[in-house]
């Protein structure tokens, strides 16, 4: 159960993915990339767009309803990838690990690279760029909107930050 909460805006997950991005260049050129929808498939079109890479496959894994964990099920398999010789994988997070390990098994020589990463799920993935507190759950952009909320002096529970 998470603890805390971390909001990425468009724009910090722009900078970000175009940081993974950089950091690929050495590794690449790809000759394509799978994107582990859905987290992935906004991170892994910044990326394509920085790579210059054309070819997306898709490899689609349902593991989470909303923060609970659940049996992780795959629904669409990454056909065009073959067994991953010269692709990317691009997730948006490792949490605990399961979607990146079970994505790794169907794609043995591809490298796995994602924005965000936990330590429980850090040794799942080649590549990151920030690492996130276990307990700590990341809100996307695509998940959340701004919201008003009342200027502290009006609100009843002063003690709440
Ligand atoms: O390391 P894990 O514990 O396996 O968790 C990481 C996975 O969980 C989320 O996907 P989710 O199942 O929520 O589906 P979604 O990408 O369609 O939102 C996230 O996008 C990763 O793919
Ligand atoms: N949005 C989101 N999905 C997840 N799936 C597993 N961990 C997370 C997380 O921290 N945030
Ligand atoms: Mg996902």
């Amino acid at each position: 159960m998470a603890t805390s909460y971390a909001t990425v805006t468009w724009d910090q997950l722009h900078r970000d993915a175009r940081q993974l991005a950089a950091e690929l260049m050495p590794r690449g050129p790809f000759k394509g990339i799978v994107a582990i929808t859905r987290g992935g498939l906004i991170p892994a079109a910044i990326i394509a767009r920085e790579l210059d890479c054309r070819l997306i496959e898709t490899v689609s894994v349902v593991t989470y309803d909303e923060e609970r964990q659940g049996e992780a099920t795959v629904i669409k398999r990454p056909e065009a990838a073959g067994d991953g010789e010269g692709f990317l994988i691009i997730d948006d997070l490792v949490d605990s690990g399961v979607t990146a390990e079970l994505v790794r098994r169907m794609l043995p020589r591809a490298l796995f690279a994602c924005l965000y990463a936990k330590p429980t799920g850090r040794p799942l993935t080649d590549m990151f760029v920030v690492e996130v507190p276990q307990e700590t759950w990341v809100l996307f952009p695509w998940d959340t909107a701004p919201l008003f909320i009342p200027p502290l002096a009006r609100r009843d529970d002063t003690s709440r930050s």
